[in-house]
């Protein structure tokens, strides 16, 4: 090819982001933002922005596993007998271990009770009885019970530092915390939590024809984005800060971009990370979100994906920073758009890696769709993805009861391929292969 004056160079238009570029575009527009300092319950679901260490042995003290009594030396044993204090557990616990033990000696103890020094094993009650108590000949006596075995040291002993020594480290920076981490966190010795501080996201739902409750009329529609968006939001790692209706005018639009803020909603939506709209995507003359972005001098990262549906979809960088994601107003295609450049978006921000790709096997043939990559809510049947017949842009009934969405590049599939599917992210999550 060659160019000079009389000869422009004019470069194919390339309206639409593919749909894997869209995906990582998503992805790689979204920074990890900046730590906060959490009580452990709120740290659940975020990821982890520095190693946790033990603060000391865990346990932090050798106990025993089964209520019985602490014994040293083989078995007869004389009972020491102590005054169990008749306040808090923990005292009784403490009890066991006041006093070290000579060999022959044995101490009551309950689950959990300090070993006393010298104590080698712990009998249970069910191996063992005592004998000689109540005539006068002082401390009773513990022998074994017939048929029970005689204790090996270190039987039901948890021995301190058993699970992690001090300074050890016991969860990793990175990790997206469950409740068994919070747990751990907790037994570490920790009441807080460094965490990476969770992307807030403001909605702006608009659509004048969109009603909140009851049956709409005809021109209407019941809003689907109100009841569902903050919740799905929230778990995709996302915080709502905000959630606005907006007439589809134009001023509306704006003023709702802009980042000057007028009222309490206003300034938590420009406080915001990540702005989501909903609807006013195409070209109509109703619909303004283009314009508006052109307008405020938005930068455009994603102007519609090739994929359908949700075509229309548009990632852009309002001038204040925020990223606004501006999902299509048809039901389906907007969920769509969610997983495709949401989702992405939402794990950069708080530092998650990008979901690797899941694969299905399909279960049907599916015709070739130059230009488009076809996403549709699937059943996965005998180990194979069946495409949900309800897989239009406005309907909801295939993805409520699907199993996944299968991802069909534009050349289609045959009856036992492999495909991509994106897992829901209300269906349990699969472990994460390390
Ligand atoms: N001439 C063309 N027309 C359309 C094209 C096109 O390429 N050329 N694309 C179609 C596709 S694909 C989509 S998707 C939509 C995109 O529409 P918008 O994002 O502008 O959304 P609206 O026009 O506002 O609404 C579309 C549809 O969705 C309903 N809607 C809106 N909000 C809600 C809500 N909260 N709950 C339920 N349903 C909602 C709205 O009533 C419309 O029926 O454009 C196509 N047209
Ligand atoms: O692409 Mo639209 O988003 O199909 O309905």
């Amino acid at each position: 090819m060659t160019s000079d004056n009389s000869t422009p160079v004019i470069l194919p238009l390339q309206p639409s982001a593919p749909w894997d570029q869209a995906r990582s575009l998503a992805f790689s527009a979204g920074r990890p933002l900046p730590f906060e300092t959490v009580p452990l319950p709120e740290a659940l679901g975020q990821i982890l922005a520095d190693d946790v260490a033990a603060l000391q042995p865990v346990p932090h003290y050798a106990s025993s596993a089964m209520d019985g009594w602490a014994v040293a030396g083989p078995p007869p044993w004389q009972l020491v007998s102590y005054k169990e204090p008749e306040t808090a557990r923990w005292q009784i616990h403490r009890e066991s271990g006041r006093r070290p033990l000579q060999p022959g000696q044995a101490v009551p103890i309950l689950t959990g009770g300090l070993i006393p020094a010298g104590a080698q094993s712990v009998l249970r009650t069910e191996s063992g009885m005592l004998s000689g108590a109540g005539k006068g000949a002082g401390d009773p006596v513990l022998v074994l019970r017939p048929g029970a075995a005689e204790p090996v040291p270190g039987d039901h002993i948890r021995p301190a530092g058993e699970e992690a020594a001090a300074g050890e480290t016991t969860i990793e920076r990175g990790t997206l915390l469950n409740p068994a981490h919070i747990a751990l966190a907790a037994v570490c010795g920790h009441d807080t939590l460094p965490v990476l501080r969770p992307p807030r996201v403001s909605l702006l739902l608009t659509g004048d024809e969109v009603i909140e409750s009851g049956l709409p009329e005809s021109g209407q529609v019941r809003d689907t984005f109100g009841p569902q968006l903050p919740q799905l939001v929230t778990m995709m790692g996302g915080r709502i800060d905000v959630v606005r209706r907006l007439s589809d005018r134009y001023e509306d639009v704006k003023a709702a971009l802009s980042s000057a803020a007028t009222d309490e909603s206003t300034i938590a939506m420009s406080s915001g990370d990540v702005l989501i709209t909903t609807g006013g995507t195409g070209r109509s003359e109703a619909d303004h979100l283009r314009q508006v972005l052109e307008d405020i001098d938005a930068e455009m990262l994603i102007d519609g994906i090739a994929m359908r549906p949700g075509h229309p979809t548009m990632l852009a960088r309002l001038p204040d920073g925020r990223l606004l994601v501006a999902l299509p107003g048809n039901p389906l295609a907007a969920m769509m758009a969610v997983f495709t450049i949401l989702g992405p978006l939402l794990d950069a921000l708080r530092g998650a890696p990008l979901p690797a790709p899941r694969h299905v096997l399909v279960g049907v043939d599916i015709e070739p769709l130059p230009g488009r990559t076809r996403l549709v809510p699937c059943r996965i049947k005998n180990g194979r993805a069946m495409p949900s017949p309800y897989y239009r842009s406005g309907m909801l009934r295939g993805l409520a009861d699907a199993d996944a969405v299968m991802v069909i590049p534009e050349a289609g599939c045959t009856m036992d391929e492999t495909l991509t599917a994106l897992p829901l992210p209300w269906t349990v999550q699969q472990p994460p292969s390390r």
